[in-house]
Order: C-alpha cells, then sequence, then structure tokens
C-alpha cells in the first residue's frame, strides 16, 4: 500500500511522531527513547534552554548530531499572547528555529490552553513568518479559525498535559480532523499506546507526546511502542474500518467475489 507522507510548513517528514525532550530520567534515555521513537520533530521549551548558547544546552547537547532532527521550541509558561510572542522572537534571533509551537495557559492547575490568547499569537506569529504549530483547546470552531490565522498545523488536546487520561471527546476530534485543511496533530494527555492508535484511526495526521514516553517504567520501549501505535493506527485509518453493526454476520459465509 503507498504511505502518504505528511507535510507541515512544506516539510515532508518521514514520521507522524512528534516528541517532548523534557523529565526524562536522565539524558542517556532520553537519547536511546527519541532513537527508538524514530521522530524527526522535537519539542521543547523555550524557557528551559539556554539562548546564549543553544549549541551547548543542557537538553539539545545531547542529542546525537548526525540523526536530522527538527525543532519545534515551545512558548509554555507564556500566559499572554505578548509573552509568547516575545519567547518565539527570542528562540529565532537565536537561530533556534522559525517553527514555533504556541503554548499559553494562564491556569496552573489544569494547564489549558487559553484559545483567545492562542488565536491573537497564532495571527501576530504567522504575519511575522514563523510556522505556526498552535497547541489549543479541542473546540472544532477554534480550531478552524487558527487554520484561517495560517496555522501551518492545529494542535488539539487529547486531554490535559501530563495527565494521560487519553482522548476525552473523540466525537469533537473527529470533527476537527474532518473540517480541516491543515494537519491535524493530537498534543498532550496521551497516556498508551492504545490512546494514540485511537488519534490516529479518527484520522489524526500525527500526534505529540512527552509525558507518557518520558515517565514510562521504560521509556525506551514505551517509545518504541508509541511508534507502533501510530503506525498501525494509521495503516488502519487508510485500509478503512468495517462499519459498526448492531447484529451479526456470519462470517464463514461464502466470498462476495463466489456469491456474486
Ligand atoms: C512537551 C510538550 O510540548 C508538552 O507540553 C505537550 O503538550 C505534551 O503533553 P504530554 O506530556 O501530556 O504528552
Amino acid at each position: 500500500m503507498n504511505k502518504q507522507n505528511l507535510t507541515i510548513g512544506g516539510k515532508e517528514l518521514r514520521s507522524r511522531f512528534f516528541l517532548g525532550t523534557g523529565r526524562y530520567p536522565n539524558p542517556f534515555v532520553q537519547n536511546e527513547a527519541i532513537r527508538a521513537s524514530d521522530a524527526e520533530i522535537l519539542t521543547f521549551a523555550i524557557r528551559r534552554v539556554n539562548l546564549e548558547a543553544p549549541g551547548e544546552d543542557a537538553i539539545l547537547q545531547h542529542l546525537e548530531e548526525e540523526r536530522n532532527f527538527t525543532y519545534l521550541p515551545n512558548t509554555s509558561g507564556a500566559k499572554t499572547a505578548e509573552e509568547a510572542v516575545r519567547i518565539a522572537r527570542l528562540a529565532r534571533a537565536s537561530g533556534l528555529s522559525d517553527w514555533i509551537k504556541v503554548e499559553i495557559s494562564a491556569n496552573e492547575k489544569t494547564l489549558l490552553p487559553d484559545p483567545i490568547e492562542t488565536l491573537k499569537a497564532t495571527e501576530t506569529l504567522v504575519s511575522e513568518g514563523f510556522t505556526v504549530l498552535p497547541y489549543t483547546s479541542d473546540d472544532p470552531v477554534l480550531c478552524k479559525r487558527l487554520e484561517e490565522a495560517g496555522a501551518a498545523a492545529v494542535m488539539p488536546g487529547g486531554s490535559p498535559i501530563g495527565t494521560g487520561l487519553g482522548i476525552l471527546n473523540p466525537y469533537n476530534l473527529g470533527l476537527i480532523i474532518e473540517e480541516a485543511n491543515v494537519p491535524i496533530i493530537v498534543d498532550a494527555g496521551l497516556g498508551s499506546a492504545m490512546d494514540v492508535t485511537q488519534a490516529m484511526e479518527l484520522g489524526a495526521d500525527g500526534v505529540l507526546m512527552n509525558t507518557p514516553v518520558a515517565r514510562a517504567k521504560n521509556p525506551v520501549k514505551m517509545a518504541e511502542a508509541m511508534k507502533l501505535a501510530i503506525e498501525a493506527g494509521r495503516l488502519s485509518y487508510e485500509a478503512g474500518r468495517i462499519p459498526k453493526k448492531k447484529y451479526a454476520t456470519a462470517s464463514s459465509g461464502l466470498p462476495s467475489f463466489i456469491s456474486n
């Protein structure tokens, strides 16, 4: 079967796995998990990076140099559009990337994204030439507005960051995917390979995860499990599942190519 690669901001990606770099037990495990995930896009909080010398940074210096990663720095910690825009400009000025994950939350308890500030920041950063991937709530109207504002991909949450609760509203997510003309990446709240497969079978173009890999008992094995779940879910989506029915049909009947 012909598998189509994902393209974001004009860049063709071989992997649909977006991986966070925080909270691993140590840099060695982080590196092995990244390798096992086969992720190409790595995200990290800009506020945790030493922007004076990104090459010597504690997070980034451990990443294998031979692999060709695309960095997706994120604005986590920002509480307003103004703060997020300032952080993004700093990251670009220090040579990190002009790809930016807009992440704005004011509520420490839920870390849910602020929809209004997220839209404002997206509009500003798009107008400044950034490739913008906003992390947002799973609201179909808002996701459409972000697409119209020029987001290169839209990233609705499955559930709050770090909860591992999985996809709380598959109905909304299905609508978002159905309506979208840009890639939809499910970002945050996934906990297991089952959640990932569900996201991909709903038709998501990719998933972004950090906690379920970094905090697993064995992050390297979990990174591989998530990679396989992404591939299986995508393949199943492309193959087209059977419709759900209320009553049984004997599966031992004659094949349709004989009975017809
Ligand atoms: C690293 C990052 O960007 C997180 O803020 C992201 O939203 C992932 O969430 P989980 O940690 O729940 O996978």
